[in-house]
Protein backbone atom coordinates (compact mmCIF):
# COMPACT_ATOMS: atom_id res chain seq x y z
CA UNK A 1 0.00 0.00 0.00
CA UNK A 2 1.14 3.25 -0.78
CA UNK A 3 0.29 6.65 0.52
CA UNK A 4 1.56 10.04 -0.66
CA UNK A 5 3.20 12.70 1.40
CA UNK A 6 4.09 16.25 1.33
CA UNK A 7 8.33 16.20 0.24
CA UNK A 8 8.74 19.30 2.13
CA UNK A 9 7.10 22.26 3.24
CA UNK A 10 4.60 23.05 5.90
CA UNK A 11 2.14 19.76 5.47
CA UNK A 12 5.16 17.13 5.71
CA UNK A 13 6.43 17.31 9.21
CA UNK A 14 2.67 17.03 10.83
CA UNK A 15 2.05 14.46 8.33
CA UNK A 16 5.03 12.49 9.15
CA UNK A 17 4.02 13.15 12.81
CA UNK A 18 0.58 11.92 12.63
CA UNK A 19 1.85 9.05 10.60
CA UNK A 20 3.82 7.75 13.39
CA UNK A 21 0.82 8.36 15.88
CA UNK A 22 -0.40 5.76 14.09
CA UNK A 23 2.69 3.07 14.30
CA UNK A 24 3.84 3.73 10.40
CA UNK A 25 7.35 5.23 10.76
CA UNK A 26 9.64 6.08 7.68
CA UNK A 27 12.47 3.54 8.01
CA UNK A 28 15.41 4.91 7.53
CA UNK A 29 16.87 5.00 3.40
CA UNK A 30 18.67 6.94 1.14
CA UNK A 31 17.49 10.23 2.59
CA UNK A 32 16.93 11.69 -1.83
CA UNK A 33 14.78 8.61 -2.13
CA UNK A 34 11.24 9.02 -2.72
CA UNK A 35 10.08 5.85 -2.18
CA UNK A 36 10.37 4.70 1.59
CA UNK A 37 9.27 1.87 3.58
CA UNK A 38 8.52 1.87 6.98
CA UNK A 39 7.89 0.14 9.86
CA UNK A 40 4.30 -1.06 8.75
CA UNK A 41 5.19 -4.29 6.65
CA UNK A 42 3.51 -3.21 3.07
CA UNK A 43 3.70 -0.05 3.79
CA UNK A 44 5.53 2.33 1.71
CA UNK A 45 5.67 6.57 1.72
CA UNK A 46 5.97 8.16 -1.34
CA UNK A 47 7.14 11.73 -1.19
CA UNK A 48 5.55 14.14 -3.74
CA UNK A 49 4.89 17.70 -4.43
CA UNK A 50 1.97 18.84 -2.16
CA UNK A 51 0.22 20.09 -4.74
CA UNK A 52 0.47 16.82 -6.79
CA UNK A 53 -0.90 14.52 -4.52
CA UNK A 54 -4.80 14.68 -5.41
CA UNK A 55 -4.01 14.00 -9.55
CA UNK A 56 -1.42 11.20 -8.07
CA UNK A 57 -4.03 10.02 -5.73
CA UNK A 58 -6.69 9.99 -8.30
CA UNK A 59 -4.66 8.05 -11.21
CA UNK A 60 -3.66 5.38 -8.41
CA UNK A 61 0.00 6.31 -8.14
CA UNK A 62 -0.89 6.04 -4.27
CA UNK A 63 -4.00 4.54 -2.35
CA UNK A 64 -3.98 7.55 0.28
CA UNK A 65 -2.42 11.04 0.51
CA UNK A 66 -2.40 13.89 2.68
CA UNK A 67 -2.44 17.33 1.13
CA UNK A 68 -3.84 20.48 1.68
CA UNK A 69 -7.40 20.79 0.89
CA UNK A 70 -7.10 24.01 -1.43
CA UNK A 71 -5.50 21.86 -3.84
CA UNK A 72 -7.66 19.18 -3.77
CA UNK A 73 -10.67 21.74 -4.59
CA UNK A 74 -7.78 23.58 -7.00
CA UNK A 75 -6.75 20.37 -9.42
CA UNK A 76 -10.55 18.76 -9.86
CA UNK A 77 -9.34 15.40 -9.08
CA UNK A 78 -11.30 12.81 -8.20
CA UNK A 79 -10.84 11.54 -5.02
CA UNK A 80 -12.56 10.46 -2.03
CA UNK A 81 -12.33 13.02 0.79
CA UNK A 82 -11.85 10.67 3.26
CA UNK A 83 -10.40 12.15 6.91
CA UNK A 84 -10.28 15.82 7.83
CA UNK A 85 -7.14 16.20 9.42
CA UNK A 86 -6.16 19.29 12.35
CA UNK A 87 -2.98 20.65 10.79
CA UNK A 88 -2.67 22.95 7.78
CA UNK A 89 -5.31 25.13 8.69
CA UNK A 90 -5.09 28.69 7.02
CA UNK A 91 -7.78 30.78 4.42
CA UNK A 92 -7.22 31.16 0.78
CA UNK A 93 -8.32 34.95 0.40
CA UNK A 94 -8.88 38.11 -1.87
CA UNK A 95 -6.21 40.63 -0.30
CA UNK A 96 -6.00 44.17 -2.18
CA UNK A 97 -2.89 46.81 -1.09
CA UNK A 98 -3.94 49.07 1.97
CA UNK A 99 -3.56 52.24 0.11
CA UNK A 100 -6.88 51.16 -1.46
CA UNK A 101 -8.72 51.76 1.50
CA UNK A 102 -11.36 49.34 0.90
CA UNK A 103 -12.77 46.49 3.22
CA UNK A 104 -15.16 44.76 1.02
CA UNK A 105 -15.76 43.67 -2.55
CA UNK A 106 -18.88 45.91 -3.49
CA UNK A 107 -16.40 48.43 -3.66
CA UNK A 108 -14.10 46.94 -6.27
CA UNK A 109 -15.03 49.50 -9.28
CA UNK A 110 -12.65 49.27 -12.36
CA UNK A 111 -11.33 45.90 -13.58
CA UNK A 112 -8.27 44.49 -11.49
CA UNK A 113 -5.73 41.84 -12.00
CA UNK A 114 -5.25 39.05 -9.45
CA UNK A 115 -2.27 37.33 -8.58
CA UNK A 116 -2.49 34.00 -7.56
CA UNK A 117 -1.44 29.99 -7.85
CA UNK A 118 -4.76 29.20 -7.23
CA UNK A 119 -6.22 29.49 -10.70
CA UNK A 120 -9.35 27.33 -10.91
CA UNK A 121 -10.60 28.62 -7.26
CA UNK A 122 -10.20 32.41 -8.50
CA UNK A 123 -12.24 31.98 -11.68
CA UNK A 124 -15.09 29.93 -9.72
CA UNK A 125 -14.56 32.86 -7.07
CA UNK A 126 -15.00 35.62 -9.04
CA UNK A 127 -17.48 34.33 -11.34
CA UNK A 128 -19.51 33.44 -8.33
CA UNK A 129 -19.28 36.83 -6.78
CA UNK A 130 -19.54 38.95 -10.35
CA UNK A 131 -16.06 40.64 -9.95
CA UNK A 132 -14.71 41.92 -12.48
CA UNK A 133 -11.18 40.12 -13.23
CA UNK A 134 -8.56 38.97 -15.08
CA UNK A 135 -6.23 36.05 -13.15
CA UNK A 136 -2.53 36.33 -13.42
CA UNK A 137 -1.21 32.98 -12.73
CA UNK A 138 2.18 32.19 -10.78
CA UNK A 139 3.34 29.45 -9.04
CA UNK A 140 3.98 31.35 -5.59
CA UNK A 141 5.07 34.37 -4.10
CA UNK A 142 1.92 36.54 -4.32
CA UNK A 143 2.26 38.53 -2.10
CA UNK A 144 4.97 40.45 -3.67
CA UNK A 145 3.18 40.86 -7.41
CA UNK A 146 1.15 43.90 -6.32
CA UNK A 147 3.95 45.84 -5.47
CA UNK A 148 5.79 44.83 -8.41
CA UNK A 149 2.87 46.18 -10.73
CA UNK A 150 2.59 42.44 -12.08
CA UNK A 151 -1.18 42.35 -10.50
CA UNK A 152 -3.21 44.60 -8.52
CA UNK A 153 -4.91 41.87 -5.93
CA UNK A 154 -4.04 38.69 -4.79
CA UNK A 155 -5.64 35.44 -3.90
CA UNK A 156 -3.38 33.39 -1.88
CA UNK A 157 -2.79 31.56 1.30
CA UNK A 158 -3.55 33.53 5.03
CA UNK A 159 -2.91 32.33 8.64
CA UNK A 160 -1.54 34.98 10.84
CA UNK A 161 -1.72 37.47 8.17
CA UNK A 162 1.99 38.31 8.91
CA UNK A 163 2.87 37.74 4.94
CA UNK A 164 -0.04 40.50 3.73
CA UNK A 165 0.73 42.77 6.59
CA UNK A 166 4.58 42.74 5.73
CA UNK A 167 3.88 43.68 1.64
CA UNK A 168 1.40 46.53 2.43
CA UNK A 169 -2.34 44.29 1.76
CA UNK A 170 -5.30 43.91 3.60
CA UNK A 171 -7.84 40.80 3.44
CA UNK A 172 -11.03 41.88 2.09
CA UNK A 173 -12.91 38.46 1.91
CA UNK A 174 -12.19 34.61 2.42
CA UNK A 175 -12.40 32.67 -0.94
CA UNK A 176 -11.91 29.35 1.01
CA UNK A 177 -10.94 27.94 4.39
CA UNK A 178 -8.27 25.07 3.67
CA UNK A 179 -6.80 22.21 6.29
CA UNK A 180 -4.82 19.48 5.24
CA UNK A 181 -6.86 16.23 4.69
CA UNK A 182 -6.54 12.31 3.67
CA UNK A 183 -7.81 12.14 0.56
CA UNK A 184 -8.16 8.34 -1.38
CA UNK A 185 -8.72 6.69 -4.45
CA UNK A 186 -11.93 6.22 -5.58
CA UNK A 187 -11.47 2.56 -6.69
CA UNK A 188 -9.59 1.60 -3.34
CA UNK A 189 -12.28 -0.78 -2.26
CA UNK A 190 -11.31 -2.41 -5.45
CA UNK A 191 -7.94 -2.85 -4.38
CA UNK A 192 -6.01 -6.06 -3.45
CA UNK A 193 -4.56 -4.31 -0.43
CA UNK A 194 -8.35 -3.17 0.46
CA UNK A 195 -8.12 -4.70 3.80
CA UNK A 196 -4.61 -3.34 5.00
CA UNK A 197 -5.99 0.53 3.63
CA UNK A 198 -9.11 0.07 5.99
CA UNK A 199 -7.29 -0.98 8.66
CA UNK A 200 -4.32 2.08 8.15
CA UNK A 201 -7.92 4.57 8.18
CA UNK A 202 -9.53 3.05 10.86
CA UNK A 203 -6.48 3.40 13.03
CA UNK A 204 -5.75 6.68 11.90
CA UNK A 205 -9.04 8.02 12.71
CA UNK A 206 -8.62 6.03 16.17
CA UNK A 207 -5.90 8.56 16.33
CA UNK A 208 -7.89 11.55 15.99
CA UNK A 209 -10.52 10.68 17.87
CA UNK A 210 -8.07 10.02 21.08
CA UNK A 211 -7.13 13.49 20.50
CA UNK A 212 -8.07 16.13 23.39
CA UNK A 213 -9.11 12.47 25.49
CA UNK A 214 -8.38 11.40 28.85
CA UNK A 215 -9.20 8.65 30.90
CA UNK A 216 -9.74 8.52 34.54
CA UNK A 217 -9.52 6.47 37.62
CA UNK A 218 -10.49 6.89 40.72
CA UNK A 219 -11.59 5.09 44.08
CA UNK A 220 -15.43 5.77 45.37
CA UNK A 221 -16.62 4.59 48.46
CA UNK A 222 -20.04 2.43 48.45
CA UNK A 223 -22.00 5.47 50.16
CA UNK A 224 -20.70 8.08 47.72
CA UNK A 225 -20.89 6.06 44.42
CA UNK A 226 -24.29 6.72 43.04
CA UNK A 227 -23.21 10.73 43.65
CA UNK A 228 -19.77 10.62 41.50
CA UNK A 229 -21.29 8.62 38.76
CA UNK A 230 -23.76 11.22 38.31
CA UNK A 231 -20.82 13.94 38.45
CA UNK A 232 -19.35 12.35 35.10
CA UNK A 233 -19.47 12.46 31.54
CA UNK A 234 -18.51 8.85 29.41
CA UNK A 235 -18.65 7.76 25.99
CA UNK A 236 -21.07 5.54 26.79
CA UNK A 237 -21.28 5.04 30.62
CA UNK A 238 -18.33 4.80 33.59
CA UNK A 239 -17.03 1.37 33.89
CA UNK A 240 -17.14 0.36 38.05
CA UNK A 241 -15.19 -2.55 40.01
CA UNK A 242 -15.32 -3.61 42.78
CA UNK A 243 -12.03 -3.11 45.05
CA UNK A 244 -10.49 -6.23 46.45
CA UNK A 245 -10.27 -5.09 50.01
CA UNK A 246 -12.81 -2.23 51.24
CA UNK A 247 -15.79 -1.61 50.71
CA UNK A 248 -15.38 0.60 47.49
CA UNK A 249 -14.90 0.97 44.07
CA UNK A 250 -13.25 1.79 41.12
CA UNK A 251 -14.49 4.06 38.68
CA UNK A 252 -13.43 4.62 34.99
CA UNK A 253 -13.92 6.54 32.27
CA UNK A 254 -13.15 8.89 29.53
CA UNK A 255 -13.68 12.76 29.41
CA UNK A 256 -12.60 15.69 27.35
CA UNK A 257 -9.13 17.33 28.35
CA UNK A 258 -10.63 20.85 28.08
CA UNK A 259 -13.48 19.55 30.82
CA UNK A 260 -11.05 17.98 33.09
CA UNK A 261 -10.54 20.64 35.59
CA UNK A 262 -14.24 21.12 36.49
CA UNK A 263 -14.86 16.84 36.40
CA UNK A 264 -12.36 16.50 38.72
CA UNK A 265 -13.41 19.15 41.31
CA UNK A 266 -17.66 17.85 40.58
CA UNK A 267 -16.17 14.42 41.24
CA UNK A 268 -13.58 15.59 44.75
CA UNK A 269 -16.62 17.02 46.02
CA UNK A 270 -19.31 14.03 45.23
CA UNK A 271 -16.20 11.74 47.41
CA UNK A 272 -13.79 10.18 44.47
CA UNK A 273 -10.58 9.74 46.19
CA UNK A 274 -6.64 8.41 44.17
CA UNK A 275 -7.57 10.02 41.06
CA UNK A 276 -5.44 9.03 38.15
CA UNK A 277 -5.23 10.30 34.70
CA UNK A 278 -3.95 9.01 32.24
CA UNK A 279 -3.53 9.84 27.97
CA UNK A 280 -5.22 8.12 25.57
CA UNK A 281 -3.49 6.87 22.39
CA UNK A 282 -6.31 5.84 20.30
CA UNK A 283 -10.27 5.13 20.53
CA UNK A 284 -11.71 2.90 17.65
CA UNK A 285 -15.16 2.96 17.36
N1 LIG B 1 0.84 29.77 6.79
C1 LIG B 1 0.19 28.63 6.66
N2 LIG B 1 -0.49 28.09 7.68
C2 LIG B 1 -1.15 26.91 7.53
N3 LIG B 1 -1.19 26.23 6.39
C3 LIG B 1 -0.52 26.71 5.36
C4 LIG B 1 0.21 27.91 5.41
N4 LIG B 1 0.79 28.14 4.23
C5 LIG B 1 0.44 27.11 3.46
N5 LIG B 1 -0.36 26.26 4.11
C6 LIG B 1 -0.96 25.04 3.59
O1 LIG B 1 0.05 24.07 3.46
C7 LIG B 1 -0.09 23.37 2.24
C8 LIG B 1 1.21 23.43 1.51
O2 LIG B 1 1.47 24.77 1.22
P1 LIG B 1 2.50 25.23 0.09
O3 LIG B 1 2.16 24.65 -1.20
O4 LIG B 1 2.62 26.69 0.21
O5 LIG B 1 3.74 24.55 0.42
P2 LIG B 1 4.78 25.00 1.46
O6 LIG B 1 4.52 24.06 2.56
O7 LIG B 1 4.68 26.44 1.80
O8 LIG B 1 6.10 24.70 0.68
P3 LIG B 1 6.63 25.50 -0.58
O9 LIG B 1 5.83 26.75 -0.70
O10 LIG B 1 8.03 25.69 -0.21
O11 LIG B 1 6.42 24.56 -1.72
C9 LIG B 1 -1.26 23.99 1.48
O12 LIG B 1 -2.38 23.17 1.60
C10 LIG B 1 -1.48 25.30 2.18
O13 LIG B 1 -2.85 25.66 2.23
O1 LIG C 1 -0.53 34.67 7.13
P1 LIG C 1 0.83 34.08 7.39
O2 LIG C 1 0.92 33.47 8.75
O3 LIG C 1 1.92 35.07 7.13
O4 LIG C 1 1.01 32.84 6.41
C1 LIG C 1 0.84 32.97 5.03
C2 LIG C 1 2.06 32.58 4.28
O5 LIG C 1 2.39 31.22 4.59
C3 LIG C 1 2.69 30.53 3.37
O6 LIG C 1 3.99 30.74 3.02
P2 LIG C 1 5.17 29.85 3.65
O7 LIG C 1 5.53 30.37 4.99
O8 LIG C 1 4.79 28.42 3.59
O9 LIG C 1 6.37 30.15 2.71
P3 LIG C 1 6.47 30.01 1.14
O10 LIG C 1 6.24 31.40 0.66
O11 LIG C 1 7.84 29.51 0.94
O12 LIG C 1 5.42 29.08 0.68
C4 LIG C 1 1.81 31.21 2.35
O13 LIG C 1 2.28 31.05 1.05
C5 LIG C 1 1.81 32.65 2.80
O14 LIG C 1 2.82 33.38 2.17
MG1 LIG D 1 4.10 27.96 0.92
Amino acid sequence: MKIAIPNKGRLQQPSLQFLSSVGIKPLATDERSLIVPTSWEGVQLVLMRTEDIPNLVENGAADIGITGMDYVIESRADVEDLIRLDFGKAKISLAVPLSWNISDVSELKREIKIATKYYNIAREYITRKNINAKIVKISGAAEVMPSLGAADAIIDVVSTGTTLKLHGLKEIDTVMETYATIIGNRYWLKSEEADKINLVLTMMKGALSARGKKMIFMNVKDKDLEKVLASLPAMLAPAISKLSKSDAWEVITVVNEDCLPEIVAKAMIAGAKDIVILGIEKVIR
